[in-house]
């Protein structure tokens, strides 16, 4: 069988410093999977390395059992909202638009049709009266909304998304959430860099619980407990007891 990803043995180092260890799993089609982990466990870097913009010192990766070049307009990526250049002078239609350029190609211009889908998708995250607004005059949530509708224009089979909910005010939330469960519906895959361990078992069906190298990985309700999120955050756990009904799941 054929999955959208396979991750085998990766190992990072930034300066050799190891950063991720060994790390394998293998995802399904048509599932939301969570990477969970405390700040510095390379959440970030294992999709920046998966997509090829961090290089690995040693593994594989597989896309759809071949490689990311030949899968390429089948593969998306919302980035960090932090680490995009939101002076870049366009507007929310163009940034969406470039969403459709693995189907229009580099260099033609998009077509009508292309335009037209790209402000469906504008209309879809409720962002279509600012398709004229230039990106560094919108919100933050507004600015993630537009790279989710870019996401959408781009019609991926696989999504890797970091942190899409931070700083996005909870009708923000909602609309991500649901759009990711359209995605899941329509047979996409979606791996998203999540925070919040208390909507986990609500979003995600898959998580991997990540710290260095693999603490756990598989259905939440089969790995998503106490005892796997102690191996995970270590001595980081203490907000646990301000989260009962999290700790008596165990
Ligand atoms: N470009 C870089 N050069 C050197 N070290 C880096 C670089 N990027 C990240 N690191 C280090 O690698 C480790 C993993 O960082 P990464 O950003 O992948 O973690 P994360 O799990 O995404 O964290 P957070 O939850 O804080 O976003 C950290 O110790 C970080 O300081």
């Amino acid at each position: 069988m054929v999955h959208p990803l396979s991750v085998e043995n990766i190992t990072v180092a930034y300066h050799k410093k190891p950063v991720l260890h060994e790390v394998s799993f293998t995802v399904p089609e048509g599932k939301l999977i969570g990477i969970i982990g405390p700040n510095g466990a390379g959440k970030s870097t294992l999709i920046k390395t998966i997509l090829g913009l961090v290089p690995k010192a040693s593994g594989t990766i597989e896309f759809f059992g071949s490689t990311y070049k030949k899968q390429i307009k089948r593969i998306g990526y919302v980035p960090q909202r932090g680490t995009v250049d939101w002076d870049f002078p366009t507007n929310a239609l163009d940034v969406v638009t470039m969403g459709r350029y693995g189907h229009i190609g580099w260099m033609k211009r998009p077509k009508k049709e292309d335009i037209e889908i790209a402000k469906a998708c504008l209309q879809k995250v409720g962002m279509l009266e600012y398709a004229d607004r230039q990106i560094s005059q919108l919100s933050g949530g507004q600015q993630q909304r537009v790279f989710l509708a870019r996401a959408l224009a781009q019609d991926a089979d696989l999504y890797f998304m970091d942190e899409p909910f931070v700083g996005v005010d909870a009708a923000t939330e909602k609309a991500i959430i649901t759009l990711l469960n359209e995605l899941k519906e329509r047979g996409k895959t979606v791996l998203v860099v999540h925070h919040d361990l208390q909507t986990v078992k609500e979003y995600f069906d898959w998580v991997l619980l990540l710290n260095m190298r693999v603490i756990a990985y598989g259905k939440t309700e089969e790995v998503f407990n106490l005892d796997n999120l102690q191996k995970t955050y270590g001595g980081k756990l203490a907000f646990l007891k301000e989260r009962p009904a999290l700790a008596r799941e165990k």
